[in-house]
C-alpha cells in the first residue's frame, strides 16, 4: 500500500490490477473529513476475456470433495462453480434469474457463482490462500477466546426497533451473498473435529479445514469437554479453477446474485427457477394446507432439515438457507405468498396476460416492492437517512419521477469485507427468545431460538404462523451493540445436543479465512486516522476494550476488521460506527446504481410508468404483514419500529395499498 500525492492510497485489487477503489461515502458526522469522499468509485471488477498468466494450482475441492477424511460425503450444496456468462445479451424488460446480462458489456457482473468485490487487497498469510496470520509472526488468539473475552452476551432490548427489523436483514443478506462451499446451518459433511470435539489431526483433516479451537477452561464448552469448533473454508476462484484466476490471490466465491433481486425467492438460475415455479396464472408453487399457502416441501427433509418428528414439514425455495430459524421462513413464506397474490390480482385485471408476463410482471413488481421497503424504510435506520440522502442512496423526489442513476462503470459485486465482516455485525440484533402474540398483542408462549434451527416445521402448527408474526413485528430486537445472544453464541445448530456452535466465532474466523485487511487498514481507508498504537484505537473504541484487545493481539495491526468494526462507537442516527458505515453506505451505493433493474430507474424498457412508480412508493413491512398473514387484522403503520402512542396498531384497513390497477394494460415487452 503506497500513499499517493493526493493522499488516497493506491491498491492493487484482487488481480493485481492498479485501481483507485475510492469509495464517495460522505460520513455525515462532524469530526470526519469529508473531502475525503467525494471522488468518482472505479469499479474493481475481473475484466473480463483474459488469459491465465500461471497455470492453475491443483484443485483440493474437486480432489477431495466426494471423500473426507470419514469416507464419501454428501455433494455439497454452493458447490463451487464458476459462472459463464451468456456470449450475448438480449435487451429485456425482465432481470434474468442469475443475474447474467444486467450490465450489457459485462453479461457476468453480479451473477450468481462469482467472486466477491474487494475494497482493500487480502492479507493472506502466504499472499495467495493461506487464513490471515499476525504480523509478528505470532499466533492470533483463538477466534472463540476473542469472541468471549471482546464481545458480551447480555440481553438488551432495544428500545426503538422490532425483531422483524434483524430478519428482514437476514433476507437482504440471504439476497445478496452465499459464500461457496459450505452448508452453513445444517450440519457440514467436512468434519474438521470428531463428533464428540475433539480436533480432527492436521494429517487427515480435509484440506478445507479450519476448525476453531476453544481455550482452555472455556466457560461453556469446557462443562462437556468440547476443544474445537468445525470450521471449513469458503471456496475460491483457485479452488474450482475458475478459467479466468489468472494466479496471485484467491478470491471467494459467492453462489447467488449480487443483487437485490428477490433471488432467494425465484432461484438463482432458470434450473432452480423452474422446480418452484408454477407454469401456471404466473404463480410460484405453494402448497395448501390448513386453509393456507405454505412453501413447497422438501423432498429431502433428513438432508434439508434437522426434523425430528417424522411428519415435520421442510421447504424448499430460491435459497437453501430457507429453513434456518423461523423467522426467517415466514419472511419467506410471506415473500413467496405475496408473489402469488400480486400474480393473481394482475390475472383479474389483464386477463389476456399469458402465464409468462404474468411470472414476470408479477416478480418485477414484488421485488420493486422489496428495493423500496429495503432502501427507504430499512436502510435509513441502519445508515441514517440524512447519510443516505447525502451520499445519494436514496432520493426526495415527487412521487412520480424516476431516478435514473445506474452508472455502468460501477460494479454490482457483494463486496468481501461488507458480507464477511460489516454486515454480520447485526447478528448483535438477533433475540433468542421468540414471542408468540395475539392479535390483541397479549404474550400466548415463546420458543427457544435453538429449539427450532433447521426446523421451520414449527410455523405451521396451531396458529403459530400469525402468533410469531405478530411477536416479530411487535417485540423489540437486541440491541446493536457488542453483546450477541447466548443462542448463536453458544447454542447455535446445537440440534439436541447441550451447545452448539458461536456464530460470532464463526464470523471472526471468516475474517480471518478470507484473509480480509485489517480494522487498521479499513480505518485508513474510510478516511480516518491509521492508528500507530494501541492508544490511537481509544479515538472510536472505549478504553477499557482497548485494554482487552491488548491482552490478545500480538500487534494493534492484527485487530480484524470483524472485531475492531463492531466496537466503534457508533455515528450519530446509524446502528454503526463510522468504519462498517462507510462500507456499508459503498455496498448499498454499489448495489443500486449497479442494478440496471433498479426500481427507480426510469429507462423505458426497464422502467415503470410515472403512475406505477407512485404506487410503489406506497409499499411498506406493514402491508406486506397484513396482506401474507393467515388472518393478522392489525399492524403498526412503521412496523420495524416499536409500537408507540405515535406508532399505534391499526386496522390493516388502514395501512395504505399499492394500487395495482396502474398495471391494466400496460402491454408488457417482450423479450427474452
Ligand atoms: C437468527 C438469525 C440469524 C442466524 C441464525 C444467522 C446465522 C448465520 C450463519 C450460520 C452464517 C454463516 C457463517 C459462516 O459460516 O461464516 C451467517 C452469515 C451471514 N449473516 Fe447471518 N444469521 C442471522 C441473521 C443475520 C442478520 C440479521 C444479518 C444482517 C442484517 C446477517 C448477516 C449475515 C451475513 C452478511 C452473512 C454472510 C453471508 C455470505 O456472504 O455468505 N445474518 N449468518
Ligand atoms: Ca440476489
Amino acid at each position: 500500500i503506497k500513499v499517493s500525492t493526493t493522499g488516497y492510497h493506491i491498491l492493487h485489487n484482487e488481480h493485481g490490477v492498479d485501481a483507485f477503489p475510492q469509495h464517495r461515502y460522505v460520513p455525515s458526522a462532524p469530526g470526519f473529513p469529508a473531502s475525503a469522499f467525494a471522488l468518482p468509485l472505479v469499479s474493481n471488477a475481473v475484466p473480463t476475456g483474459f488469459a491465465p498468466t500461471s497455470p492453475a494450482p491443483a484443485n483440493p475441492f474437486v480432489t477431495l470433495s466426494t471423500h473426507g477424511p470419514y469416507g464419501p460425503q454428501f455433494p455439497q450444496p454452493g458447490r463451487a462453480q464458476c459462472a459463464v456468462p451468456p456470449p450475448v445479451c438480449e435487451k429485456s424488460t425482465y432481470r434474468t434469474l442469475d443475474g447474467s446480462c444486467n450490465h450489457l458489456e459485462r453479461p457476468q457482473l453480479g451473477m450468481a457463482n462469482t467472486r466477491y468485490g474487494r475494497l482493500l487487497s487480502p492479507r493472506y498469510a502466504d499472499g495467495v490462500s493461506a487464513p490471515t496470520a499476525s504480523v509478528t509472526g505470532q499466533d492470533l488468539p483463538s477466534a472463540r477466546l476473542v469472541s468471549l473475552v471482546i464481545f458480551g452476551e447480555m440481553d438488551v432490548p432495544d428500545p426503538e426497533y422490532t425483531l422483524i427489523n434483524m430478519q428482514w436483514g437476514q433476507i437482504m443478506t440471504h439476497d445478496m451473498s452465499m459464500q461457496a462451499g459450505g452448508t452453513q446451518s445444517k450440519k457440514h459433511p467436512t468434519r474438521c473435529c470428531t463428533d464428540d470435539g475433539r480436533l480432527v489431526g492436521l494429517d487427515t483433516a480435509h484440506k478445507t479445514c479450519f476448525a476453531i479451537i476453544v481455550p482452555d477452561h472455556d466457560p461453556v464448552y469446557s462443562q462437556v469437554g468440547t476443544e474445537c469448533l468445525n470450521f471449513v473454508r469458503t471456496l475460491t476462484d483457485l479452488d474450482a479453477r475458475c478459467p479466468d484466476y489468472r494466479g496471485g490471490p484467491a478470491e471467494q466465491l459467492t453462489t447467488v446474485t449480487s443483487y437485490m433481486d428477490l433471488s432467494l425467492v425465484y432461484g438463482n438460475s432458470i434450473q432452480q427457477n423452474s422446480q418452484i415455479r408454477a407454469f401456471q396464472g404466473g404463480r410460484m408453487i405453494v402448497e395448501r394446507r390448513n386453509g393456507a399457502d405454505w412453501l413447497p416441501a422438501s423432498r429431502n427433509v433428513t438432508g434439508d432439515c434437522d426434523a425430528i418428528e417424522p411428519t415435520e414439514v421442510c421447504y424448499t425455495a430460491g435459497d437453501i438457507r430457507v429453513n434456518q430459524n423461523p423467522g426467517l421462513t415466514i419472511l419467506h413464506t410471506i415473500l413467496l405468498r405475496e408473489h402469488n397474490r400480486i400474480a393473481g390480482e394482475l390475472a383479474k385485471l389483464n386477463p389476456h396476460f399469458d402465464d409468462r408476463t404474468l411470472f414476470q410482471e408479477a416478480r418485477k413488481i414484488n421485488i420493486a416492492q422489496y428495493q423500496y421497503i429495503s432502501y427507504y424504510e430499512w436502510l435509513p435506520i441502519f445508515l441514517g437517512a440524512e447519510n443516505m440522502l447525502k451520499n445519494r442512496l436514496i432520493y426526495k423526489v415527487p412521487e412520480k419521477a424516476p431516478v435514473n442513476d445506474f452508472d455502468p462503470s460501477i460494479d454490482p459485486s457483494v463486496i468481501n469485507s461488507h458480507a464477511t465482516a460489516a454486515f454480520r455485525y447485526f447478528h448483535s440484533q438477533i433475540e433468542g427468545r421468540l414471542d408468540l402474540l395475539s392479535e390483541l398483542r397479549s404474550v400466548l408462549g415463546s420458543l427457544r431460538l435453538s429449539d427450532w434451527f433447521n426446523r421451520p416445521g414449527i410455523i405451521e402448527v396451531g396458529d403459530n404462523f400469525d402468533s410469531l408474526t405478530r411477536g416479530h413485528s411487535t417485540q423489540p430486537e437486541e440491541l446493536t451493540d457488542i453483546n450477541f445472544d447466548r443462542e448463536i453464541k453458544h447454542f447455535l445448530f446445537r440440534r439436541n445436543m447441550p451447545f452448539g456452535s458461536d456464530l460470532r466465532a464463526i464470523d471472526i474466523q471468516r475474517n480471518r479465512d478470507h484473509g480480509l485487511a485489517s480494522y487498521n487498514d479499513f480505518r485508513q481507508f474510510c478516511g480516518l486516522r491509521r492508528a500507530q498504537s494501541w492508544e490511537d484505537y481509544t479515538d472510536l473504541i472505549d478504553r477499557a476494550i482497548v485494554e482487552k484487545l491488548k491482552t490478545l493481539y500480538p500487534s494493534h495491526e492484527d485487530v480484524e476488521i470483524t472485531v475492531g468494526g463492531s466496537l466503534e462507537s457508533h455515528v450519530a442516527g446509524a446502528l454503526a460506527g463510522p468504519t462498517f458505515l462507510c462500507i456499508l453506505t459503498e455496498q448499498f451505493y454499489r448495489t443500486r446504481v449497479g442494478d440496471r433493474f433498479f426500481f427507480e430507474n426510469g429507462e423505458k424498457y426497464v422502467g415503470f410508468t410515472p403512475d406505477q412508480l407512485a404506487e410503489i412508493r406506497k409499499a411498506s413491512m406493514a402491508r406486506l404483514v397484513c396482506d401474507n398473514g393467515n388472518n393478522i387484522q392489525s399492524m403498526q403503520q412503521k412496523a420495524f419500529l416499536l409500537v408507540s402512542p405515535s406508532n399505534p396498531v391499526v386496522p390493516c384497513s388502514n395501512i395504505p395499498q399499492v394500487d395495482l390497477t396502474k398495471w391494466i394494460d400496460k402491454k408488457p415487452h417482450y423479450g427474452k
